[in-house]
Parts: C-alpha cells; sequence; structure tokens
C-alpha cells in the first residue's frame, strides 16, 4: 500500500531538483496510504486526464458504433414484427381449445413477446391476468400464513395444498405414510463401572480375629497388647483381600467407611505384615495423607503395631526443611559394580540432565578417583514413607535418588480430599513414577532376550475416606487395577434390604455419608445471636461438665464458676490474639506445601503426638519407649469401659468455629468470662502469626500443634478450640463430646468433625449452635427436620434424630460478667 503511494506522481508536478525530489520523496514515504474513496478519485481524476487526450477519435468512432447499432435495432424490429404476425394465426388457430388456466401460456407469451411491440389490448389483458393472479395469491396467503423457510423447503410428505388440487387436474393425492416422531432413546445402562455399582458390602458387626486372618505373630503380639484382638467391620473385609498376599493377587481398594471405624489399621496392617519378612531396605509403601496432623497420627499407628519388626518408617510433611528430610529419606554410597561402572563411563552424556555443579562434586569425590569399579547409589533409609501430597512432590522433583520404583503400596486416606478438583494436580507428577519400570530394568531385558513377556507393574493402590464421593471421573485418573469398593452397611439398611431384596447399587447411588450409630446428635436454636458464647458456656456447664468442671490433675480441684484453685498448664495461650481467617477444609495447601524454614533445631517431634503415650523413635520403632507407650495406651483404653456417671465431670469437649480468628477470640472470652477455665482451653488451629504479629515458622506451628493434642488427649486441657484443621482423621481417644460453636460449612464437615467423636463403637455426643437464621438451612441439611427418620440427602442416621435442646440463659447472673469480658476482649484486640 505505502509502496503504491510512494511512487504515484501527480502528472502535473514540477520538475524537481534531486534534493527537492529527495526531500519530497522522503515526505512521500512518511506519508500514510490513501484512504479508499480518496484513491478511487485519485484514479478518476487520472483516467480523467488520459480520457481528454483520446477524446477526438473516440467521438468518431463512438458515432460510427451507433450508426451500426441503428441499423442492427430496424432489422431486429423487423423480425419481431414477423414473429407476432405468426403467433397471432397460431392463437386464433387453438382459439377454442384454450381453457380458463390460462396463466402458462400467457407467462410464456410474456417471456416470447418482445417489449414495445404489444398492442393497447394485449396490454390491459396481461394486464389484468397479473392483477388478478396477484389477487389469488392474496388470498391464498391470508388462509394459509406464511412458513418458515425450512418449512418451505421441506413440506411434509403427505401434504398437498387444497389449491392445487385444482391445478393438477383430476390427479388425486397419493396416500403418504402417517408421520412418526421418533422416541428419544431412554439410555438402558449406567455410567458407573461394575465396581462401582456393586460393591463389596460388610456388615456392620461382622467381626474376625486377627490371629484367623494371616497377622504375622510379631504383629498380633503388639494388637493384642492394645486390647485389640477382633477386627472391626471395615477391618473384616479389607484385610482378607490385602493380607499375605502377592502384589499381583491384591485388588485396588476404594473404602468408604463411616469416621472412627478403624480405617487406618485397615491398610496398616497388610503393609506391615508385607514387609515384616523384607531383605533389604526399598521405599515399599507411599501413604498420603492432607494434613500434618494426619501424618503424625499414621506413623503413630504403624509404630504401635511394628515393634519387634525391622520396619523403618519416614515422613515427609514439611515441618523441616527439605534437606533434613532429604538426610532422612535418602543415602548416598558406593558399591563395586564394575559392569555399570564401564556402562557409566561409556554413556554418553544425557544433555537433558547435565549439571556442571554435579560433575564437579563427582570430579572432587575421592573415591570415584580411587575406588575404580565402584558407582555412586542411593539407597533408601525407609520402607515407608507418610506424607503430604505437596512434600512428596518436591521430594520427588529434587531429592537425588529418591524415586517410587520400588512402591508396591500407594495409600491415600481421606482420599476425597486429596482428589479435590483444586487439589488433585500432585497426582500428575506422582502417578507416573508410580509406573516406572527401572526397578526391574535388569529383569525385564533378560526376558525380552529370551521373548518373554515382560510383566505390567504392579503397585496395589487404596483409596479411603468417610465421605468417599463416587466421582468416577477422579478415581479413573488414579488408573486402578481390578479395583473393588468396600462399604460398611449400618443395621437398619442391612435389615431393610434383606427384607425386601434391594441390591446394594440403589444404597451406593445415595452416596449417603452415614454419621457413626452410637453418635447423639444435638442442635440448641436461639435467637439473640450477640450472647452466643453465652449459650456455649450454659452448654459446657448444663450438658457437658455436669457436676462441675473438674481437674485431673492436682488432686482434683473443683472448678466452678471462677471460685476455685486451678492448676496452670501450657495452653497455647499464646495463640490467643493471632489473627487469620480462613477456612481450614477447603485450603490445606500450607499443608502440603514445603517449609522453607531454616531453623536447626534437631530435636524431632516427628513421631510423638496426639498422645503422650507415644514417644518413640522413628528410626527405632522398636524401641523401649514404645513398649511403655503401649501398656500406657492399653491401660487408657480399659479405663474407657470403667468410667463413673460422676467422670462427666472429667468430659473432654472439642469446639469448632469457622476460623482461626474466631477460635482465639472466643477462647479468650471463656477463659475472661471464667478465668478458672483459662488453663483448661486450649486452641488447635494454624496459626501463622505469634501475638506481636511475627509470622511463626513452620516448625514451631507444627511443634504447637503437637503439645497442644498432647495436652488435650491426656486431659490436662479439657475444652479444645478449633478450626476444621482438626475435622478430619484426628483420632483423640475417649472424646466424649463435640461442639460445632459455628455451623459447619457443609454436610461433609459437619460428618468430619462430629466424627471426632464416637469412635471405634464407643459413644459419643455432637451438639450445635444454630442461630435463628440459619435454621432452615441447617434441618434441611444437615438436620433432617422434613424427614421422619432425620436423613437428609446427604447425611444417613437411620431412625435416629437430631434432638432439640433448649437452653436457657440465666442474664441475670452473666450480663455483667459477659459485658465486661467483652471490653477487655475489646482491648486487648486494640493492644492496650
Ligand atoms: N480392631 C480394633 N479394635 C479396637 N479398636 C480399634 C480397632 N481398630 C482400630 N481401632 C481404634 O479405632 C479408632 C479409630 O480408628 P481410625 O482412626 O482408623 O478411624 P478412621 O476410620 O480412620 O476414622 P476417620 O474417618 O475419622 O479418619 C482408633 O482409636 C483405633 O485405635
Amino acid at each position: 500500500m505505502s509502496q503504491f503511494y510512494a511512487r504515484y506522481i501527480p502528472p502535473s508536478a514540477p520538475k524537481a531538483s534531486s534534493e527537492d525530489s529527495r526531500s519530497s520523496l522522503k515526505r512521500l514515504n512518511t506519508l500514510k496510504p490513501p484512504s479508499e474513496s480518496k484513491k478511487r478519485k485519485l484514479e478518476q481524476e487520472r483516467a480523467g486526464k488520459s480520457q481528454n487526450s483520446k477524446h477526438d477519435a473516440d467521438e468518431i468512432a463512438q458515432r460510427r458504433d451507433q450508426e451500426s447499432v441503428e441499423q442492427t435495432k430496424s432489422r431486429d424490429r423487423g423480425a419481431e414484427k414477423e414473429r407476432h404476425e405468426r403467433k397471432k394465426s397460431r392463437q386464433e388457430r387453438a382459439n377454442g381449445a384454450v381453457t380458463k388456466h390460462e396463466e402458462p401460456t400467457a407467462v410464456a407469451q410474456d417471456q416470447d413477446d418482445g417489449v414495445g411491440v404489444e398492442n393497447d389490448a394485449d396490454i390491459s389483458s396481461r394486464h389484468s391476468k397479473v392483477l388478478s393472479r396477484f389477487s389469488k395469491s392474496k388470498e391464498r396467503a391470508s388462509r394459509h400464513p406464511p412458513t418458515t423457510p425450512d418449512e418451505e423447503q421441506q413440506p411434509p410428505l403427505n401434504h398437498i395444498h387444497p389449491d392445487r388440487t385444482n391445478i393438477v387436474h383430476d390427479l388425486k393425492p397419493i396416500p403418504q405414510p402417517a408421520v412418526s416422531i421418533p422416541e428419544r432413546p431412554i439410555p438402558t445402562y449406567s455410567t458407573a463401572p461394575d465396581w462401582l455399582k456393586n460393591p463389596l458390602t460388610v456388615k456392620h458387626n461382622e467381626q474376625r480375629k486377627f490371629e484367623d486372618l494371616g497377622v504375622g505373630k510379631k504383629i498380633l503380639h503388639q494388637l493384642a497388647a492394645q486390647q485389640k484382638e477382633y477386627t472391626l467391620p471395615v477391618q473384616s473385609a479389607v484385610l482378607p483381600l490385602l493380607l499375605d498376599r502377592e502384589v499381583h493377587q491384591r485388588p485396588d481398594l476404594c473404602v468408604a467407611a463411616a469416621t472412627g471405624s478403624g480405617k487406618t489399621f485397615a491398610y496398616v496392617l497388610p503393609i506391615l505384615n508385607s514387609l515384616r519378612k523384607r531383605k533389604q531396605i526399598r521405599l515399599r509403601a507411599v501413604i498420603v495423607v492432607p494434613t500434618r496432623a494426619l501424618v503424625k497420627q499414621v506413623v503413630q499407628a504403624l509404630e504401635s503395631c511394628s515393634a519387634g519388626l525391622d520396619v523403618r518408617i519416614g515422613t515427609a510433611e514439611g515441618s523441616r526443611t527439605l534437606a533434613e528430610e532429604q538426610g532422612q529419606l535418602v543415602e548416598e554410597t558406593m558399591v563395586y559394580d564394575p559392569e555399570e561402572y564401564k556402562r557409566q563411563r561409556e554413556a554418553p552424556i544425557d544433555w537433558d540432565t547435565f549439571s556442571l555443579n554435579d560433575l564437579i562434586d563427582q570430579a572432587n569425590t575421592k573415591e570415584l578417583t580411587t575406588n575404580v569399579g565402584h558407582v555412586q547409589v542411593f539407597l533408601s533409609k525407609v520402607d515407608v514413607l507418610v506424607c503430604t501430597p505437596g512434600r512428596l512432590v518436591e521430594h520427588l522433583q529434587s531429592t537425588k535418588g529418591f524415586n517410587l520404583n520400588d512402591v508396591q503400596w500407594f495409600v491415600a486416606d481421606e482420599a476425597d480430599r486429596l482428589l479435590n478438583e483444586s487439589y488433585h494436580e500432585w497426582l500428575e507428577t506422582v502417578l507416573p513414577a508410580l509406573k516406572s519400570q527401572k526397578a526391574t530394568e535388569q529383569r525385564d531385558k533378560l526376558l525380552k532376550q529370551m521373548y518373554m513377556d515382560v510383566p505390567k507393574r504392579r503397585v496395589t493402590k487404596i483409596l479411603l475416606s468417610a465421605t468417599m464421593t463416587s466421582d468416577i471421573s477422579q478415581l479413573l485418573g488414579l488408573e486402578l487395577t481390578d479395583p473393588k469398593l468396600v462399604v460398611v452397611e449400618d443395621a437398619k439398611l442391612q435389615q431393610s434390604n434383606q427384607e425386601a431384596d434391594i441390591d446394594m447399587t440403589d444404597v451406593n447411588d445415595k452416596a449417603e455419608f452415614k454419621v457413626p450409630p452410637q453418635l447423639t446428635e444435638s442442635a440448641i436454636a436461639f435467637k439473640d445471636s450477640e450472647n452466643k458464647p453465652l449459650y456455649l458456656l450454659e452448654l459446657l456447664h448444663k450438658h457437658i461438665f455436669v457436676g462441675g468442671l473438674v481437674s485431673q490433675e492436682k488432686g482434683r480441684k473443683r472448678l466452678t464458676n471462677g471460685n476455685t484453685q486451678h492448676d496452670t498448664i501450657a495452653t497455647g495461650k499464646d495463640d490467643v490474639s493471632s489473627s487469620s481467617s480462613e477456612n481450614d477444609e477447603n485450603s490445606i495447601a500450607d499443608d502440603t506445601s514445603s517449609s522453607a524454614s531454616s531453623e536447626s533445631d534437631t530435636g524431632s517431634d516427628v513421631s510423638s503426638i496426639a498422645s503422650d503415650d507415644t514417644s518413640s523413635s522413628r528410626s527405632s520403632p522398636d524401641s523401649a519407649s514404645t513398649i511403655s507407650s503401649k501398656t500406657r495406651q492399653s491401660k487408657q483404653t480399659a479405663s474407657r469401659f470403667t468410667k463413673q456417671p460422676d467422670d462427666r465431670a472429667q468430659s473432654r469437649v472439642l469446639v469448632f468455629t469457622r476460623s482461626t480468628e474466631s477460635a482465639h477470640r472466643l477462647a479468650r472470652l471463656l477463659a475472661l468470662l471464667q478465668p478458672p477455665l483459662a488453663s483448661l482451653i486450649a486452641t488447635f488451629t494454624r496459626s501463622s502469626t505469634t501475638t506481636d504479629g511475627h509470622a511463626k515458622n513452620t516448625k514451631s506451628i507444627s511443634r504447637n500443634q503437637s503439645k497442644v493434642l498432647q495436652s488435650f488427649t491426656a486431659g490436662r486441657t479439657r475444652i479444645l478450640i478449633s478450626t476444621d484443621v482438626a475435622a478430619r482423621g484426628l483420632d483423640i481417644p475417649n472424646l466424649e463430646h463435640v461442639i460445632n460453636y459455628d455451623v459447619p460449612p457443609s454436610p461433609l464437615i459437619y460428618v468430619h468433625r462430629i466424627g471426632r467423636t464416637a469412635r471405634a463403637g464407643q459413644t459419643g455426643n455432637a451438639w450445635t449452635l444454630v442461630e435463628h437464621r440459619q435454621g432452615k438451612w441447617f434441618w434441611e441439611t444437615i438436620g433432617g427436620r422434613n424427614s421422619e427418620s432425620g436423613e437428609t440427602k446427604t447425611i444417613g442416621r437411620g431412625e435416629k434424630l437430631v434432638h432439640k435442646v433448649n437452653i436457657v440463659i440465666d442474664k441475670e447472673k452473666w450480663m455483667a460478667p459477659y459485658e465486661n469480658a467483652l471490653r477487655k476482649l475489646g482491648e486487648d484486640v486494640r493492644g492496650h
């Protein structure tokens, strides 16, 4: 375009000097191309100019052309006249034969007749015919509304226009077949795969002896020490499928069973059993859980049964630095392997993974230069790894020598959360690592040389959750082999299914989350939400610590309404004014991402949490401390069954709030309202700031959480106020009460929260404070008011109902202290 314009020089332009022409060329080159209209105008101007020069010659030529046209026209007129005469005589001959349907002839005539040769009569007759046709078609149009273009193109097969019957002369319409509208096919198949539609069901009371299932002696001994001789139902179903079977004989499993039903031992025991005779340390099992607290709990479960077995258990959860974890997972060593040495020396450099630093390191390694025939290898220091998904990915990506080549067990506990849409990316790294054939490279090569099939690598995958969804897309991504779904049937359902001969497909399709049958659920409705903390206080006094709150230590001092002494213990009070409001259920990144902590505290708190009963060290699982912890644990288990009614004063309660901030505020407020309670209250959150607003490092958060849980488990603290970080999976032995101070955001979270009590067949109580404005949602979604049984679409609780409990606040007693406490809390927050 600009080229065209730059080349254009108007014909009238004067001849320019070389400088002028250079500058004008420059100007022209910088000019913008002309618009379309401008270009047309320029073209016309140019054309006009050239026309002037040719003008005279053109005029002569035009005149000649005109003369020849005139001659041709007069010849044509003569021919036309002759044609017209012939047509007229033809018409006269055919006179009587012409019917009233003259239109086609008239049309043909119109086409034949040349314009300008018709007489007036012809014109008026044609005019009147056209008019009559127009009026006819107008009439037709008024009778039949216009059709859509599609209808016009495709008239119905059996439809002939009534007016057309006249046109087609005595022809009757051919009978047409009736139009049949095809029915929309109704699918007769289900999209769910067979294994999801037909789960393996286990009766709610199915119990088997561990020793009858092939559990090794040493493990049996440990179980007996914990008063565990019989399986829980879910274990009765799962253990026979996994225990004492080769990896190729084991199915992949999805286990959906209520909270506290014993799912952890359902995979811990088969893993330990398979490792009890292992010769070399190899990473054989990876257990992934969503939070650090759960990592520690699973480690505890493993250690509680592995005493006497030489099984190494490691963790990767981000409370230590990556380097610290790396040092505990993998060790680098030199082994004599001349073949590999030769292969490595002759191998071409892989530029994809080449690192100059590595090369320098190698060159500096003494062994390499002295020990000819030796090669560097990385060996796993652990048999079982319990980890959070984020940290697992980090090790796969950046820990030299860390891989999943030898892994035979892959467990995802709280699987629904780990596979959650916003959170499943970790599988993109882990699944390919589980497919690697590296460990069997030599064998595979040999088999190939012998023209034999190379067996596909098998890893037993186990997914567990109390709220397992049947979202197939999530499960398909895991590439399960010969999978089975295991569900525990509840008592009522089992009976009614037997009576009605219902297959389990229906039960499964309901996708209900079951609450433990021994759980009692209650709701306290109230209108004056500004007094909510007082309802909690009344609930604690009237229904939970009946007869007064009794301290377990220091001679059981009775604490009532602030008039008694209290013992002082660590309560996590330093967390009180920290603030960060997140929904822990929905954001678990902290627990799964790396810790950048550089603190070099060598004291490991990894394997000792949740209970001061377990202080064993990970590197020596069979240590004396583990054994003594078992003894204490079994004592505690025994005391569970000998509790007297008076012991209600020693109850413990886990209170759930919606955010870290409200957990700390509530703890402070309760302490201000009833100072003797202060030492018995603790908070359990993912608090990331200290009282002075500084960020805490991951290690100190983790250590603080561990302390808080130990204290609560041991009964030194009695009221634990927590966010949903404690909602899933935490096993706090003998916890009697859970209170939803803030209504849970979903039925799923409700199920997990209340599942912290009534575990392993014990009784328990769940209380929910329901503000007036939340009542409708609560009863419809969680409480099941509209159903006789109390069930909702999501939560199944058999015939049980959520009880309505009425609580009246003693305003005279509480109002003044409450106002004082609120004022003090305000001052605390403002930093006075
Ligand atoms: N066979 C058994 N006999 C007695 N108690 C058992 C047995 N198996 C497990 N338990 C105990 O049951 C409790 C709950 O077990 P576990 O934590 O495995 O439940 P869960 O099904 O994983 O719960 P959640 O879904 O809440 O994570 C634990 O205290 C555990 O020690």
